[in-house]
């Protein structure tokens, strides 16, 4: 059996309700994502996408079927898988440098490679920034250093739960541009959650549309226009057309 990069075969999960009764969270979900590839994961609120990309981490375990990366069956969480969350996850008692080099330290010991710290603090315009705390810093630049804590450990996977959901238009447009650059410069697989179509189009070669109760795959949309997309251009619009459509019949 050919496997690709990322496999997720027949994968359901159940949590219980408030009545101890078994309710399917997501059912017999089926995907693969190529190395190197972008997949973005649509759907309305509640459909699951948090409860998938928990699942392709490790962070959580299917009652059926199974995840596979790099043909190794995903048990746990693991540095070679990192994840990004909405609200960045970072220590709010560690400077921004901290927070980026924690991991490293953590992998390498103390002689961490402090030279891969600086390089990462330029590439996101962190630069004065370095023993600020996170609460003195804005929104993007706070997204910025959590990109850079994941991608510091150059993983294999990279999983953005909605890092962009909660900034405003223009920093969002800002950290999309970063993550475009990031991952056509390290060809790291990504996979990202979000509500915003249009982001979904202007970063991803594949979208997966989910439905809710139970969350569903809908369809896997191919989304091969050429980079740099450009939001205003023809193909952009067709393309955002298409998905609200996918999107409207449930
Ligand atoms: N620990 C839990 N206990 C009970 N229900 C849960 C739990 N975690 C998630 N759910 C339910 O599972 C469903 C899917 O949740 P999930 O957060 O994965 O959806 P989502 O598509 O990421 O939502 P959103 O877009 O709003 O973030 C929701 O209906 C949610 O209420």
């Amino acid at each position: 059996m050919n496997l690709a990069f990322l496999d997720v075969k027949n994968i359901t999960r159940e949590l219980l309700n408030n009545n101890n009764k078994k309710l399917k969270i997501i059912d017999n979900i089926n995907f693969s994502v190529e190395k190197g590839e972008f997949l973005s994961i649509i759907g309305p609120s509640g459909c699951g996408k948090t409860t998938l990309l928990r699942l392709i981490s490790g962070l959580d375990r299917p009652e059926e079927g199974q995840v596979t990366v790099a043909g190794e069956r995903i048990v746990k969480p693991d540095v070679s898988r990192g994840y990004v969350f909405q609200n960045g996850g970072l220590y709010p008692w560690e400077t921004i440098e901290k927070n980026i080099s924690l991991g490293l330290e953590a992998v390498q010991g103390r002689n961490f490679d402090r030279n891969l710290v600086k390089h990462f603090i330029e590439i996101m315009g962190l630069q004065n920034f370095e023993n600020a705390y996170p609460s003195q810093v804005s929104g993007g630049m706070a997204q910025r250093t959590a990109l850079a804590r994941s991608l510091i450990l150059q993983p294999q996977l990279l999983l953005l739960d909605e890092p962009m959901g909660a900034l405003d238009a223009f920093t969002r447009a800002d950290v999309q541009n970063i993550v475009f650059k990031l991952w056509r410069d390290t060809k790291t697989t990504m996979i990202l959650v979000t509500h915003d179509i249009d982001e979904a189009i202007y970063l991803s070669q594949k979208i997966l549309v989910m439905t809710p109760h139970p969350g569903r795959v809908k369809e896997v949309v191919k989304n091969d226009l050429p980079f740099p997309r450009k939001r205003d251009s023809t193909n952009f619009l067709k393309q955002r057309r298409k998905l609200q459509e996918i999107l409207s019949f449930e």
